[in-house]
């Protein structure tokens, strides 16, 4: 299954740079939101910025059934093209709807990759760490919200590196 052809972001302006010690804060955070809606009988991860996020929520809410939902959409940082599904959930997990099943993301933005993931598995209870507008209506829980023109920056995806003084960008 797949949806529509490629699409681009709007124009993404702003950068929202999440390290480690904060994304395991919000991601326990979401956890803890996540208590008053449990218990689930599975997380399922959408790989696979969903699998960090799942493996805290897992472990603060004592859970051993995990299973991934794997999906390839961005082809390049900030393009999208159609989002795939590569490998859905085990029939075991995935039948009755997805009824009972905690679906986790590291964040939605356009809700491109969620909606798939909810026409396939219509009854289950989405949450990401993170939501931007577009998105966020199609998730059931989410902690934190950031603007449609901001880019997220995972820990995942960065590295140390020398930053120049606020002052000396500023001269341009
Ligand atoms: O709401 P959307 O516009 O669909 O965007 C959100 C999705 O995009 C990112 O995944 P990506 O496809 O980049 O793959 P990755 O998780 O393997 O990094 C992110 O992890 C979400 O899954
Ligand atoms: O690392 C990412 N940051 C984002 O803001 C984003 N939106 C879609 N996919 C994304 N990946
Ligand atoms: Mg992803």
């Amino acid at each position: 299954m797949q949806t529509p052809p490629t699409q681009k972001n709007p124009s993404v302006e702003k950068a929202f740079h999440v390290s480690w010690d904060q994304f395991h804060r919000d991601a326990r955070a979401l956890a803890w939101r996540l208590s008053g809606a449990a218990p689930f009988v599975g997380v399922v991860a959408i790989t696979r910025g969903g699998l960090v996020p799942a493996a805290i929520v897992a472990r603060e809410l004592d859970m051993r059934i995990i299973d991934t939902f794997c999906v390839a959409s961005y082809v390049d940082e900030k393009v999208q093209g159609s989002v795939k599904v590569l490998k859905t959930v085990s029939p075991e997990l995935g039948r009755k709807d997805g009824e009972g099943l905690l679906v986790i993301d590291d964040l939605v933005d356009t809700g491109a990759t969620v909606k798939l993931v909810r026409s396939l598995l219509p009854k289950a209870h989405v949450a990401t760490v993170y939501a931007k507008p577009l998105g966020r209506p199609l998730v059931d829980t989410f902690i934190t919200e950031v603007s449609q023109d901001t880019w997220i920056y995972f820990p995942w995806d960065l590295g140390l590196s020398f930053q120049a003084p606020i002052a000396q960008s500023e001269r341009g």
